[in-house]
């Protein structure tokens, strides 16, 4: 779940695509990303790390000119190398940049025949990079010496009919402009916003609305699916409809775990989506569980908050913070390895006794996904002295792989995989647990926009919206996306970058 940004200026874009990054952290800690456009030459810094990590002022400096792009990386194909860092970079035609959030589902396939047919290398394992040489060979086959706007569009219209899977995405035109644009299923959120100033009206293209309220632009709108926008250098902007067939799809676990509840995607703002979770779960444990003995209502932050706190009040259960949260640990769930997870739960979170001590507390989680959070957790309440500890779920069981840019490949790693309800209640160590139910958490997200007609819930439901995925894509994603082969393949396919710079 990586995070993309792309501003066109009338000043130096470099501070403000940092700040973006910044606030859009949380979708990728791994690597981190900017490329800027100066009179038609491109400055690009790239690294493995935090925002803050990546970029010494002495490189900031150097990233100037009026546009550019940046990306926080959260992988979910190739390995963890910094070669696979974005913005990637292809200098034909045009010189071309492109940062993107997302998973493609037939990235082997298009690599194929960009190999065969269309005669470009691919230096990595990243599907962003296949992406990228899709879009740069379809622009190219327009045989143009100087591109107008449509043509860049005809490329994305192209793009859609080859590419399978989910992408949001920035490019940048060297000289020319940047464009966003979103696959027809809309999985991944990206919306772009504008800000006027006395030199004309500057404009913003992010992966969540909170990267443009931090900076001073105004939401205009998520771009469609299928849509593309592209703001040219000068700050003109055009919007196109690049695909014939379109059906929005969003990914359900953008509103459950990774957007931050200050965003607002496909109209629905996070926050109060999140509310009506902790509504739905409270309602089903009255209606399952009418004569509970909850004594306290306590969340595992971040996440679960905002549901917990609705929870708790709908209850009319007292509702306390008994975890206190490390502020200094990022998020353990996209953390790459399950010891470095593992070890990182210990370290962000920390009981409160006072809180648990001769109560039977219930935890609030987000999700359970590998069950790393909420095994320890409740190992700690008990430690903490609770009587009963009891767990409730703000989302359904995580059952099987996502494929659209979570990177949660291998079905043994989910504990809810092949076990029951009781089986997994077991395996945390709860006295009780209770999950949303599938129709619930639909429901709690839609109502704040209804004209959704459907989620991607494949993690929950194993129903793929592109059509494409059967069991021996998953078995083949298996096989290439578990622990281990993922730490052999970082560790032996080390590809030192292109573009290596200090
Ligand atoms: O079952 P698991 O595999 O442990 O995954 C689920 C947990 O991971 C996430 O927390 P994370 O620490 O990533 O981020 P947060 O601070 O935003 O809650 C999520 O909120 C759950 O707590
Ligand atoms: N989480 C994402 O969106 C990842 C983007 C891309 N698939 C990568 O692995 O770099
Ligand atoms: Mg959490």
């Amino acid at each position: 779940m990586c995070g993309i940004a792309g501003i066109v200026a009338h000043n130096n874009v470099n501070q403000e695509l940092y700040d973006a990054l910044t606030v859009l952290q949380h979708r990728g800690q791994d690597a981190s990303g900017i490329v800027t456009c100066e009179n038609g030459r491109l400055h690009l810094r790239k690294d493995n790390g935090l925002v803050r990590d990546v970029f010494t002022t002495s490189q900031m400096l150097k990233l100037k000119g009026n546009m550019g792009i940046g990306h926080v990386r959260y992988p979910t194909a190739g390995c963890t190398s910094s070669a696979e860092a974005q913005p990637f970079y292809v200098n034909s035609p045009f010189g071309l940049t492109l940062a993107h959030n997302g998973n493609l589902t037939n990235t082997e396939a298009l690599k194929h025949v960009l190999f065969i047919e269309d005669q470009r290398h691919i230096n990595t394992d990243s599907d962003s990079e296949v992406l990228l040489n899709v879009f740069a060979h379809e622009l190219q086959q327009l045989r143009k010496l100087k591109l107008t706007v449509e043509d860049v569009f005809t490329a994305v219209s192209r793009v859609h009919q080859r590419v399978r899977g989910a992408y949001a995405v920035v490019v940048m035109i060297a000289g020319f402009g940047i464009l966003g644009f979103r696959d027809p299923h809309g999985i991944r959120p990206i919306v772009f916003g504008e800000r006027k100033t006395d030199k004309g009206s500057e404009f913003m293209i992010a992966s969540e609305s909170v990267a443009l309220d931090v900076l001073g632009f105004d939401l205009i709108r998520d771009i469609e699916p299928g849509e593309a926008v592209f703001i040219e250098e000068s700050g003109a902007l055009h919007t196109k409809q690049c695909s014939d067939f379109v059906d929005h799809c969003p990914c359900m676990f953008e509103y459950v775990y990774f957007a931050r509840p200050d965003s607002i995607i496909d109209d629905i703002q996070v926050y109060k989506a999140r509310l009506r979770m902790g509504e739905k779960l409270a309602d089903k444990i009255m209606r399952i569980w009418p004569d509970h003995d909850i004594d306290v209502v306590i969340p595992i932050p971040d996440t679960s908050r905002t549901a917990a706190l609705q929870l708790a009040n709908k209850l009319h259960v007292k509702y306390r913070e008994g975890f206190i949260k490390n502020r200094y640990i990022g998020r353990t769930f996209i953390m790459p390895g399950q010891q470095k997870r593992k070890k990182s739960v210990k370290q962000k979170l920390n009981a409160i006794d006072l809180e648990f001590d001769g109560k039977n507390v219930l935890l609030i989680d987000d999700s359970v996904v590998r069950g790393t959070t909420s095994e320890q957790i409740i190992q700690m309440a008990r430690e903490a002295g609770a009587k009963k500890v009891y767990f409730a779920s703000a989302a359904p069981p995580v059952r099987y792989p996502n494929v659209y840019g979570i990177d949660m490949p291998v079905v043994e790693e989910l504990i809810a995989h092949g076990r029951t309800e009781d089986e997994v209640c077991e395996a945390i160590g709860a006295d009780r647990l209770i999950y949303q139910d599938l129709e619930d958490l639909i429901e709690a997200v839609r109502r704040g926009n209804r004209d959704i007609q459907h989620f991607d819930t494949s993690c929950f439901s194993r129903e793929y919206i592109t059509g494409d995925i059967d069991d021996a894509y998953l078995e083949n994603v298996q096989a290439l996306r578990n622990d281990d082969a993922q730490a052999k393949r970082n560790s032996e396919n080390f590809i030192i970058e292109m573009q290596n710079s200090d």
